[in-house]
């Protein structure tokens, strides 16, 4: 599904250049659940932006089935994104100016979808997260595994083949870690990809595979 291979990226922080990806290769299998694991600063946050193209190597190939992400400008990476990317982050990223609904709609605003189509979207995905009752809920009174579970509707409302977490269950609790984990193993059973960066090794053991992120490349954990 997915081919990095010689990936590079630097950053510069004053005189100091920063070698963050350093001739990395990964393949990624359709289907697979695959953890990211590493010291912080290692690097882990910057690939998950690259494979959701919102970064872009300074060199290499990223190739998403047949197409070369590495050679989209930026218009043609958003629209990449908005077609095969769902993104979860450790602090959810709501607006705190819309309720729950709107949240999730969110990512349906340029779509050609009637209000009623959007309304059928927006519903079924509470249902399917269990959430419909907090519907018109504004997001701040929500608790950590609540919001959780609206950034994830939020992520899977254009149906992504591709899920990219970046330490989602970081701010939970054991017992809502282990709901949200849950939600994962069920989205990758029903078919999705998913990509999580994690420091916890609870997350990798639900995983197929885990990589370990050190001196700008990834290694496969032997299970
Ligand atoms: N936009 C940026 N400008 C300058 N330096 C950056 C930028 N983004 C990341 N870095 C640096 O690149 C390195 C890798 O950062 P990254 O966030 O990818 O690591 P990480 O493994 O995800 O860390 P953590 O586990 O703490 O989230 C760090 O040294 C970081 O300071």
């Amino acid at each position: 599904m997915i081919t990095l291979k010689d990936l590079t990226k630097s950053y510069r922080s004053g005189e100091r250049k920063i070698d963050v990806l350093k001739e990395l290769d990964l393949e990624i299998e359709q289907g697979d659940m695959l953890a990211i694991m590493g010291r912080s600063g290692s690097g882990k946050s910057t690939l998950l932006n690259i494979l959701a193209g919102l970064d872009t190597p300074d060199s290499g190939t990223y190739r998403y089935h047949q197409t070369y992400v590495s050679e989209m400008n930026g218009n043609e990476r958003a629209k990449f994104r908005r077609q095969n990317i769902g993104f979860i982050v450790q602090n959810y990223a709501l607006v705190d100016s819309k309720n729950v609904f709107e949240n999730i709609a969110l990512p349906l605003r340029y779509s050609k979808l009637s209000k009623k189509e959007i309304k059928n979207k927006v519903e079924h995905m509470l249902m399917e997260l269990n959430i419909t009752k907090l519907k018109h809920k504004a997001v701040d009174t929500l608790s950590g595994g609540e919001m959780q579970r609206v950034a994830i509707a939020r992520a899977l409302i254009q149906d992504p083949a591709l899920i990219l977490a970046d330490e989602p269950t970081g701010s939970l609790d054991v017992q809502t870690e282990s709901e949200i984990l849950d939600i994962f193993t069920k989205l990758n059973q029903q078919g999705k990809t998913l990509v999580i960066v994690t420091h916890d090794q609870v997350v990798a053991d639900h995983c197929h595979n885990t990589y370990y992120m050190q001196d700008g490349m990834v290694t496969p954990v032997a299970s």
